[in-house]
């Protein structure tokens, strides 16, 4: 049987006596998108800080990888493979595109910012820094400066910036937020190219973009899973339905 990416073991997270994320366990296997949805307050942000490391979870374990991950920071945990996008990357605007995620693969190598202007001109960085543009479909906009970019192109360029750090596992939060129906296209298309090598957890909005891309789908509400399955199990199950997807149209 293949191992998951990631596993989470009956996490939970407490505020002071607000019981936030109670008994959360799930998997996500290679080459799988596992998406979790959740009204508005569920859980499913502090979910994701759990996860990545930004918060200490108040019981239950993460493991990443085969290991258990709880005492590692956000930044150990990055540098084993565990890559947050969206929300957190930041652009570099006066920067090319190449040269932003030029940074990301020299971030990954452990040198640091100052080093970047004489490291940019290494070709093997530059090297690698393309095939993450042409993962994710953004190398004829390599030369352009970030901050020219559109909205949509831009969440692409975190995209490849992710990427740039080789990560195991992607953690998606919400990566189609505030881009037009275009933008969500053509992000759709590239995550799921992307899912079969890079396996993901995405937390999202957008159900028609959820029911696109997720193999997986777990219902977070009020900071439980109710259901876990396919699209199809999710869709059809009246608890999630009544719970939800209810208020979606077109469900
Ligand atoms: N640092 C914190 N201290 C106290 N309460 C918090 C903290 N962070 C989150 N909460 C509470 O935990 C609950 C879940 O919030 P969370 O942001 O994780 O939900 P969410 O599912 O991501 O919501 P949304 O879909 O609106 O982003 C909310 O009631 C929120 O007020």
């Amino acid at each position: 049987m293949t191992r998951p990416v990631l596993e989470l073991k009956e996490l939970n997270k407490s505020f002071g006596a607000l019981h936030v994320t109670k008994n959360v366990s799930l998997a996500v296997n290679p080459g799988e998108c596992h998406a979790v949805i959740g009204p508005n307050g569920a859980g499913k942000t502090t979910l994701i800080g759990q996860i990545c490391g930004a918060l200490p979870s108040s019981s239950g374990d993460v493991v990443f990888d085969g290991e258990n991950v709880n005492g590692l920071s956000v930044a150990n945990r990055a540098l084993r493979g565990l890559g947050r996008s969206f929300q957190i990357t930041a652009i570099l605007p006066a920067f090319s595109v190449l040269e932003n995620v030029a940074l990301g693969v020299q971030a990954k190598a452990g040198h640091s910012y100052r080093f970047f202007k004489p490291a940019a001109r290494d070709r093997d960085l530059n090297a690698k820094a393309e095939h993450c543009l042409d993962l994710v479909g953004l190398s004829g906009r390599a030369g352009v400066r970030a901050g020219d970019l559109s909205h949509g192109e831009k969440r692409v360029l975190e995209l490849a910036i992710a990427l740039a750090g080789e990560p195991k596992l992607l953690l998606l939060d919400e990566p189609m937020a505030g881009a037009g129906p275009d933008e969500t296209a053509r992000l759709v298309e590239v995550l799921s190219d992307l899912k079969r090598q890079t396996p993901m957890l995405l937390v999202e909005h957008d159900m028609d973009a959820v029911f696109k891309l997720a193999d997986r789908i777990s219902v977070l509400v009020y900071g439980e899973i109710i259901a876990s399955g396919s699209v199809e199990e999710i869709r059809g199950n009246p608890a999630v339905r009544e719970a939800y997807l209810g208020t979606e149209e077109g469900v």
